[in-house]
């Protein structure tokens, strides 16, 4: 399999994750590609989550900050120039999370820091979180991407996220700040560029040697990009439907939140939104599908989420949905 790099010179997350996909549309077919990338004072959030609630969007822009809503699902994460991205994009038939972490995970232990894999997509170092991760599979190529955090500015990463403390309880933290850890605490002469060169580095040693550096420039100014572009800056996209719904209930579980939100017309549920940072994206699609067009009754609701495959995402549904109250 042939390899390629690709660096950005731009920290407009717009257009970073523009391109992120187009390299997922086109290279990544028949190419493993590493690409590192940052952002400038973004909050970036989940593909099924509900903006509004993640981030304090109205701060945030007012300050110069942008939203950005990525592909893949998870929770919300704060990025300006201390936190440095990574995204292996693969054919599908090449993805494999344990030799793609093997080149974070090693990069970061030759540079002196003790890091491991833990939970659903965190790297820690000292039981600390400076690594969250997420994943895209598209129809022939996936991605997996990840933030490392340097040196960001922990007061602004609490200050623009709202985390709920169902989430918080859930991770055992009091507050957003001290679940998470810049490695450059850990390691004082640490940089943004010492770290590329070690992924660079790392992903040389796993998959062999580069065979293409791809023009960052280039490829933003193809129309592909300029069309992408359109869609990830769009308030369509960053804020999707006006949460108003008749009908709404939130809960947590192991894997992750969940807030459904229903719109009900003569006993029928003719809209709904599913609102997650579960890492299952076609099992959120797979459920708001499901409630669509149906009869807004217990009995309804339980036949719906039955016939999603069973897992236990499933499971725990069932078991909520059949105390809740209608
Ligand atoms: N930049 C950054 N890096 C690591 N952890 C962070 C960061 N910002 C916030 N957090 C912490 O992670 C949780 C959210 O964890 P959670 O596990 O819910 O979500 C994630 O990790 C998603 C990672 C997405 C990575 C993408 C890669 C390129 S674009 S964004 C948040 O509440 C904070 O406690």
């Amino acid at each position: 399999m042939k390899t390629a790099y690709i660096e950005s010179n731009s920290f407009d997350p717009w257009l970073n994750l523009s391109i992120e996909e187009y390299l997922l549309d086109t290279y990544a077919c028949d190419n493993n590609v590493l690409y590192l990338w940052q952002n400038a004072h973004t909050v970036v959030i989940g593909r099924n989550q509900n903006a509004w609630r993640e981030c304090r969007i109205e701060s945030l822009e007012r300050d110069g900050g942008k939203l950005a809503r990525r592909l893949s699902g998870g929770g919300a994460v704060y990025h300006d120039l201390g936190n440095l991205n990574f995204t292996f994009l693969l054919p599908r038939s090449e993805y494999n999370l344990h030799r793609q972490l093997a080149v974070i995970v090693d990069a970061v232990k030759g540079l002196g820091i003790e890091a491991s894999f833990s939970g659903r997509n965190d790297i820690l170092a000292e039981g600390k979180k400076f690594s969250g991760n997420a994943f895209y599979h598209g129809r022939q190529a996936s991605y997996h991407h990840g933030t490392v955090l340097i040196d960001v500015d922990m007061s602004k990463l609490s200050m623009y996220l709202n985390v709920s403390k169902a989430k918080m309880e859930s991770k055992g933290v009091r507050s957003v700040a001290s679940r998470v850890v810049n490695l450059k605490d850990l390691k004082p002469d640490l940089t943004i560029d010492i770290m590329k060169r070690a992924m660079y580095n790392g992903f040389i040693e796993e998959y062999g040697h580069i065979d293409r550096i791809l023009n960052y420039n280039e490829i933003a100014s193809r129309e592909e990009v300029r069309t992408l572009y359109a869609k990830y800056s769009s308030r369509e996209w960053l804020l999707g439907k006006s949460p108003d719904f008749d009908f709404g209930i939130e809960n947590r579980f192991a894997w992750g939140g969940i807030e459904i939100g229903l719109n009900v017309r003569k006993g029928m549920i003719r809209e709904a939104v599913v609102y997650s940072d579960s890492m299952d994206l076609d099992f959120i699609e797979s459920l708001r599908a499901s409630l669509k067009d149906i009869e807004f009754s217990r009995k309804s609701l339980a036949r719906a989420l039955a016939s999603l495959p069973e897992n236990k995402e499933r499971a725990d549904l069932l078991e909520w949905f059949d105390q809740v109250e209608l």
